[in-house]
This record gives structure tokens, C-alpha cells and sequence, in this order.
């Protein structure tokens, strides 16, 4: 994996941005469509700000969805999917497929066996996500599970992550934040050909320290993509000041 350090957010989005589209060119080139990963949270503004002008072409695209909250409509600010429709289904033309976690499903069993099958039916190849302050890849909070082979998993979300997803502002008190989240599974993150992570804010800098330093361990999750033949953490100088030189 590599790690690349920028002097500031922008320029780690914009980075970010250009290698993410360049492959899913390549992959548009060779296979005639793409199949992608998109995340959401505050970490993937500045990504996703130049992602959606590159010139890619979206119609051979298909996007999936990585995390969701449990039983939260797409009405409410914090919905996942509502994220990604206002910032990057409506701002890119012609999108092939968007294909969400509908996590608020009645029969949940049945939408994530759907989700399941369809994602099955992909090879993706990149993979754009961030890293939680408790070292969280999607909703895989510590201790996270490496070895599931399902997709997605119904994942009970520890005390740090709620406080960290209040922090942001997408909830005004810690008991309106679910309990539960749908999570795409590490396993398939890491199926994925190319893994773009991007890392900025001091908030993430011990989270950054023990995903790229220490060993490979469930109990800071992100240390798995230290296995992956290519990773790229993109990091700003906040986000990189704990680490050794
Ligand atoms: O950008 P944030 O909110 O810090 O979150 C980082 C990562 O954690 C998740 O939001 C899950 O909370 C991912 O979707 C995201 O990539």
C-alpha cells in the first residue's frame, strides 16, 4: 500500500479524485463499464467535490453503497443514501446504476440477500472510502470481523463511532444515533482492485498511527488494507502528525 501526504484537504481531495477517475477509466477501457465504491461522512466532501466534474463516463458506471444506519429514512440529514444522491447521483450526468443500502427496508433479511446477489454479480474495481477515529473501514468497528464471507453484515455500532458520527453534526444528541448499521463486509472491500482511502483531519491522526504502524489487527480495523496489493491512503498533514518520520 502507499501513503501520500498533502499540505491541505483540497489537495488530498482533488488527488484523490484524479487517481480514482483515472481508473475507472481504465476500466471503462478494457471492460466497457465500471463498477465502484462510493462512501460518505466529512472525510469524502473535497473527493467527491472533484470527482463528480472529472470527465468519466458515468452511464458506464454502477455505483455501490458501503454503509448505511439501520431503520433511518432517506429524509433524515444523516441518511447515507441521501448523501450520496444530493452530492453525487444528482451532480454526475447520466449515471448507469446507483445501487443503495436501503437499511430502513421492512424486511431487512430480504434486502440484504438482494444487495448480496447483486454485488456478487460485480468485480469492483475501485473502492473509495475514509477511516472512523475508532479505526472503522465502512461500519466495521473494532473488533471487526475479517473473516465473514458475506457482503454486507448488520453490525452493532460502538459508543466511539456514534459520538464520532454526532461530532460531525449529522445528529443533535447521541440517543438519536441508531445502534445498528448495514456494512459492507471487509472481506469485500477488500475484493476490491483499487482502494482509495481518504484520511484528512487531525481527529483521524491516532486512527491513521494504528492503521498504517502497528500490526494487522481486528481491533483497529483499517490495518487490514496493509494487506491489499493496492491502497492508497491519502492523508493531510493533520491527519499524518502522529506519524513517526
Ligand atoms: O468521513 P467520516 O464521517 O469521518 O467517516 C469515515 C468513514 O466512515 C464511514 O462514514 C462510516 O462511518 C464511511 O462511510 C466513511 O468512509
Amino acid at each position: 500500500m502507499r501513503v501520500q501526504i498533502h499540505k491541505d484537504k483540497q489537495a488530498l481531495g482533488k488527488l484523490a479524485a484524479e487517481e480514482g477517475a483515472a481508473a475507472i477509466r481504465v476500466a471503462i477501457a478494457e471492460k466497457g463499464h465500471a463498477a465502484i465504491i462510493v462512501a460518505t461522512g466529512a472525510s469524502q466532501f473535497e473527493m467527491i467535490d472533484v470527482l463528480v466534474e472529472s470527465d468519466v463516463n458515468w452511464s458506464c458506471v454502477t455505483v455501490f453503497h458501503l454503509d448505511e444506519y439501520v431503520g433511518l429514512g432517506i429524509d433524515h440529514p444523516a441518511s447515507f443514501r441521501r448523501y450520496l444522491q444530493e452530492r453525487f447521483v444528482e451532480r454526475v450526468s447520466g449515471l448507469k446504476e446507483f445501487v443503495p443500502v436501503n437499511a430502513d427496508a421492512e424486511d431487512l433479511d430480504a434486502e440484504m440477500l438482494a444487495l448480496g446477489q447483486r454485488i456478487a454479480q460485480e468485480s469492483i474495481d475501485v473502492c473509495f472510502a475514509g477511516i472512523g477515529e475508532n479505526c472503522h473501514l465502512a461500519f466495521n468497528d473494532p473488533p471487526a470481523d475479517f473473516e465473514t464471507k458475506l457482503p454486507y453484515i448488520v453490525v452493532e455500532l460502538d459508543e466511539d463511532c456514534r459520538r464520532q458520527q454526532m461530532g460531525e453534526g449529522w445528529f443533535s444528541s447521541l440517543e438519536e444515533v441508531p445502534k445498528r448499521a448495514v456494512s459492507m463486509s471487509i472481506r469485500q472491500i477488500m475484493a476490491s482492485s483499487k482502494i482509495i482511502l481518504s484520511v484528512p483531519d487531525e481527529r483521524k491522526a491516532r486512527a491513521v498511527k494504528n492503521a498504517l504502524e502497528g500490526q494487522v489487527s481486528n481491533r483497529f480495523p483499517a490495518s487490514i488494507v496493509q494487506e491489499h496489493a493496492d491502497t492508497v491512503m491519502h492523508l493531510d498533514q493533520a491527519s499524518a502528525s502522529l506519524l513517526s518520520a
